[in-house]
């Protein structure tokens, strides 16, 4: 074991592959050095990629049994207990909080999963599609090995937003939410599929702006209302056109259309495109642009 320097509080360095048996390789206390050398006796027996592994880091340099990588995730770690510990914030009514980062970033997550974290976001009117095409979607990528997940406005509701009306304020923080909970799966590495009416192009700015550059894909489903009231799978828009559903989108509520998004799919009164022809674009669009790959 190397312990370097004097600890106040060490955080220790271990490995949890079975050669290893979670031994402590070193601990560590300093957020100064940029490079460490660890000795693993028993690495020489793995290939390669196992030891990267073993070792929980990507991008650190091997040679032979012997592992040098750069300290930089330690270097995170140690700021944590270290010199950073007092950098606080104030954000919105959360007053003296402290982002704690981790060593393991979205570079690794995605070089593991081999695909870009991202948030596909599906927007357009209660009818247009949504859902159908969220499932569309997920089901593909994930006969190629993709990991996504789902947040499905509806059932996003049955939970984290059941306190959530259809006021325009509550649509507005159900967006929010679901702006930041998907920028959390995109982190993760996850191709994240958001699929909500979102009727506000505020708000939904909003979440494209919580992202990095490109990790947003907006995908318009622009089928006529008609259209969509002539499906009315829940009979929401009978009950709405009877009055006994208030706000109800495209009818008595506004929906803002995308002005420059990713992609739009049109539907239009005759010629339907089905939902898989439609799963089939954005994989077209994902492919092309590079989110399947790390
Ligand atoms: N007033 C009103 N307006 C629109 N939709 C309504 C309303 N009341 C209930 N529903 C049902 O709720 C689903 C929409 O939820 P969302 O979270 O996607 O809406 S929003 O983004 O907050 O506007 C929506 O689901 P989808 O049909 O899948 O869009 C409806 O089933
Ligand atoms: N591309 C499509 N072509 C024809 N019907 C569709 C298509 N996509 C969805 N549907 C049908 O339209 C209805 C509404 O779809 P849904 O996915 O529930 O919409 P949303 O989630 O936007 O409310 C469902 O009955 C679904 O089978």
């Amino acid at each position: 074991m190397t312990t370097l320097n004097a600890v106040r509080r060490p955080l220790m360095w271990g490995v949890s592959s079975p050669e290893f048996e979670s031994r402590p390789l070193i601990s560590l206390s300093s957020g100064k050095l940029r490079f460490v050398t660890v000795w693993g006796d028993n690495a020489t027996g793995l290939d390669r990629s196992r030891r990267r592994r073993s070792l929980g880091v990507f991008g650190g340099t091997l040679m032979g049994s012997r592992f040098s990588r750069s300290i930089k995730a330690m270097e995170d770690c140690a700021s944590i207990s270290g010199r950073n510990l007092h950098q606080m914030s104030t954000i919105g009514n959360s007053t003296n909080i402290t982002w704690h980062k981790s060593s393991v970033e979205k570079l690794d997550r995605q070089e593991l999963l081999q695909q870009r974290g991202c948030v596909i976001w599906i927007t357009g009117l209660s009818g247009s599609g949504k859902s159908t095409l969220a499932c569309a979607l997920s089901q593909r990528l994930h006969l190629r090995g993709k990991l996504t997940y789902v947040l499905d406005g509806d059932n996003v509701r049955h939970g984290l937003n059941s306190d959530l009306s259809f006021k325009a304020e509550d649509r507005a923080e159900n967006i929010r939410r679901i702006g930041e909970v998907a920028k959390l799966f995109a982190d993760a590495g996850i191709i994240c599929i958001a699929s909500l009416i979102s009727p506000y192009r505020k708000e939904r700015d909003a979440c494209r702006a919580l992202l990095s550059e490109g990790d947003f894909v907006e995908v318009y489903l622009d089928v006529p209302l008609q259209v969509c009231e002539s499906r009315d799978p829940k009979g929401l828009y009978k009950l709405a056109r009877a009055g006994k559903i208030k706000g109800f989108t495209g009818i008595d509520d506004p929906y803002e259309p995308p002005l420059n998004c990713e992609i739009v799919l049109k539907q239009k009164l005759k010629d339907i495109v089905s939902p898989c022809e439609m799963a089939e674009t954005v994989v077209s669009y994902l492919e092309e642009e590079g989110y399947l790959q790390a």
